[in-house]
């Protein structure tokens, strides 16, 4: 029936204030409201329509994509709008493109390594689009070892240009998307050489194909990968393979912030850190931990609202069976996502603020934060991926058989989302750059250097290494101060353990390799503790509305006794807590799910998706599952006919010949 909303009574059970509560997810009511106008106005808009990607073939489906990307390029411009709305339009579009890759990476390499003349000629024609670009580091051979790429950049000072060059197969750049069917240019990372001297990896502004027909220059191979994981899900972008027979590029497109090369040939290297070619990276998995909120978010939509929708058992004298959110077992599975999707939502803004605050301090010559903020997008990066991707699949089997349906948008969304444990840094190898910071800060405690910001806590270390939980009851869980002491002794404890361990190896680099995997947990558990305390900052902030702060409480809460939990072995084995206090904070934990649950489909409607966002029949804000999956199956092609395409070849002979051998 149209008009009903089978997700009222879950919506009067709520204790807060939903609009409240929307503002503080989407970050301010400015944000709230251009999120949500963009998001109408993608949804009304049937050129955006999304529901058939999983029956299209790659052809179709990237054709599409390219119409979509026009669309909405058009749209973009009609509507004059600002960069926050295109930004806005494109998230809410929902389909990886070729525009990510230029918008995201092309356009900030460019503006993070060129210099104000490379800006004031490339940025207008990217701007415009008038150039197309991507960004090609990783290749065939080499991708997380950055420093191992093989592709050359040789200066030539009789013709003041350099030539790129692949000088084996495994120097093919392998995987920059956008590259394989649409960029016309590419920022491209190559060791540069001069006077036969290896500096190192650089960037150069390459053009690729001409902007008159789009064919390759010449020396330039280029082409797409090949099909990805999933149907639909990835397969909408041109991920791309590239070589370079001997192109010559003028000397002024070798990206000259951080070193430039003279007419004479001459390397200098400005005063700066070299890292900071590694920069477009750390603006990308800071932009990566918000989309990881947004992407469990939307999973965590879905598995809670068709969690109050599906019934299954514990029917009485004829009544209603039990709905499954209602399970102990789907809140202990469902919950800690629910708070893990608004606890990676806060980190993530407070990601954004300090990445502003370093690129602040970087146009004044300050370079002291970069290591942090390398080690926390990295790290963080890793550590939400990683859990968003797991949450994804775990959202999917909490919705049973109908999850595994396209219709539920969960396996698409998983397809979508999985590869972004290794895009932009493998989640592992990552964590071993936290470690190695963690590392580096233990080292240095007592030498009078002082560890600031999220490591800041070590300077307690003298005290978190002996420190003993005060828990005696299940409601000292809730004390902040109590859970903050707890992951600072943890992680405190797991890094100076790996610490002392490596310090019995006589090579430095043999015990690190020796230790990696314990060196990897420790680092977990500092972006963990990082995670749970920028939670527990959010609630010192003043946050208006009913019940709002109240309910982020309990969400914060969760959240970090459900890591607790989850990682026992770590706070006991380190004496952090006893098996006692454990069982504590478990009861704890079984409390706070009942004192959610009421708040659940309400927790999710703050998320303000737009169904067609969702794209999911599961998650349907009115909850209307039932006739819509119905409905959603008849559509699919294999019934556009009542007797298969194959069945007079195929089923028919099978059919008569079992009939032959039952007369027999
Ligand atoms: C694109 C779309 C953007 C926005 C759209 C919206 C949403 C996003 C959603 C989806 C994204 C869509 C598509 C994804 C596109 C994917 C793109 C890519 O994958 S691009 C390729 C990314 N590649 C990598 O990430 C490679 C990983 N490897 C590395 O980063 C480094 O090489 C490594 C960190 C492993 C360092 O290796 P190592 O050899 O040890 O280091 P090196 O000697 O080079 O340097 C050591 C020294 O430098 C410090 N350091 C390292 N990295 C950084 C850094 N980034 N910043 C600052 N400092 C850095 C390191 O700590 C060490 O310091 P010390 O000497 O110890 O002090
Ligand atoms: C969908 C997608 C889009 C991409 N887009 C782009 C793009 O636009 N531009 C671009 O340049 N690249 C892009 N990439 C490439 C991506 O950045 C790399 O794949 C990524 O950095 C991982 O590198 P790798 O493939 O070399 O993995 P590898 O390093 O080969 O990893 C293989 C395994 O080895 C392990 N490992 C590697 N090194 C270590 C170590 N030191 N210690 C312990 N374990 C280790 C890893 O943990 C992993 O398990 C994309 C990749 C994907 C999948």
């Amino acid at each position: 029936m149209a008009g009903v909303d089978y997700l009222a009574d879950e919506r009067n059970k709520a204790e807060f204030d939903v609009n409240e509560m929307k503002i503080v997810w989407a970050g301010s009511r400015h944000a709230f409201e251009l999120s949500d106008r963009i998001s109408r106005l993608v949804a009304s808009d049937p050129a955006f329509r999304k529901d058939n990607r999983p029956m299209l073939s790659r052809k179709e489906l990237f054709k599409n994509t390219l119409r979509k990307t026009a669309h909405a390029w058009k749209r973009i411009n009609e509507l004059r709008l600002t960069e926050e709305e295109a930004n806005k339009l494109r998230f809410y579009v929902d389909e990886p493109a070729f525009a990510d890759l230029h918008w995201g990476m092309f356009v900030p390499a460019i503006k993070g390594q060129g210099t104000d003349e490379q800006h004031q000629k490339w940025l207008p024609l990217a701007y415009k689009m008038q150039i197309i670009g991507c960004y090609a580091q990783t290749e065939l051979g080499h991708g997380s070892n950055v420093q191992g790429l093989e592709t050359t950049a040789t200066f030539d000072p009789q013709t003041d240009e350099f030539i790129i060059h692949s000088p084996t197969l495994t120097s093919s750049k392998w995987w920059p998307g956008g590259l394989g069917k649409v960029s016309t240019h590419a920022v491209v990372y190559a060791r540069l050489i001069t006077d036969g001297k290896d500096h190192g990896v650089h960037g150069f502004i390459v053009q690729l194909r001409s902007l008159d027909d789009h064919s390759p220059l010449p020396g330039i191979i280029v082409g797409d990968i090949g099909m990805k994981f999933g149907n639909g899900a990835y397969n909408t972008m041109d991920n791309g393979v590239l070589r370079f027979d001997h192109v010559r590029i003028p000397r002024n497109q070798m990206l000259m912030r951080v070193s430039q090369v003279t007419r004479e040939g001459k390397y200098k290297q400005s005063n700066v850190p070299r890292q900071l070619v590694y920069g477009t990276m750390v603006y990308v998995r800071q932009v990566i931990v918000s989309d990881a909120s947004y992407a469990l978010s939307r999973a965590v939509c879905i598995a809670t609202r068709y969690s109050c929708v599906r019934r299954q058992f514990g029917s009485q004298n004829g009544g209603a069976e039990t709905q499954v959110i209602d399970y102990k077992t789907q809140q202990n599975r469902l919950f800690p996502l629910l708070a893990s999707a608004y606890a990676f939502r806060f980190v993530s803004e407070w990601l954004k603020w300090l990445y502003t605050d370093v690129m602040q301090r970087l146009q004044a010559n300050d370079f002291s934060t970069l290591p942090e903020a390398h080690a926390c997008t990295a790290g963080l990066k890793s550590l939400t991926t990683s859990a968003t991707a797991d949450g994804i699949e775990e959202c999917r089997k909490l919705c049973g058989g109908h999850g595994y349906l396209c219709s539920s948008g969960l396996p698409e969304l998983f397809a979508v989302y999985v590869p972004a444990c290794t895009y932009e840094g493998d989640n592992t190898v990552l964590l071993l750059q936290v470690a190695r910071f963690l590392m580096k800060t233990v080292s240095q405690l007592g030498s009078g250097k002082k560890p600031v910001g999220t490591i800041s806590y070590m300077e307690q270390a003298e005290h978190l290494m002996k420190c003993r939980c005060e828990v005696q009851r299940a409601e000292d869980w809730l004390k902040p101060s109590v859970i903050l002491e707890v992951f600072e002794a943890r992680a405190t404890r797991m890094s100076v353990a790996c610490a002392q361990n490596l310090s019995k190896f006589a090579n430095p680099e043999e015990g690190f390799s020796e230790l990696l995997a314990d060196l990897v947990e420790a680092a977990i558990a500092h972006c963990q503790l990082i995670v749970v305390s920028k939670f527990i900052e959010k609630l010192r902030q003043d946050i208006p509305g009913k019940g709002v702060k109240q309910v982020l409480g309990m969400l914060c809460n969760i959240y970090a006794l459900h890591i607790l939990h989850k990682n026992l072995g770590d706070f006991v084995s380190t004496g952090c807590i006893t098996s006692k206090q454990a069982s504590l904070a478990n009861e704890q934990l079984r409390s706070l799910y009942s004192q959610v649950r009421p708040n659940a489909v309400a927790l999710v409607d703050s998320f303000n998706y737009t169904d067609h966002f969702l794209g999911s029949v599961l998650g349907r804000y009115d909850g209307n599952v039932y006739p819509n999956l119905y409905e959603e199956a008849w559509k699919d092609p294999l019934n556009d006919s009542v007797v298969p395409d194959g069945y007079h070849e195929y089923i028919r002979p099978i059919l008569k010949q079992q009939l032959r051998t039952a007369r027999l």
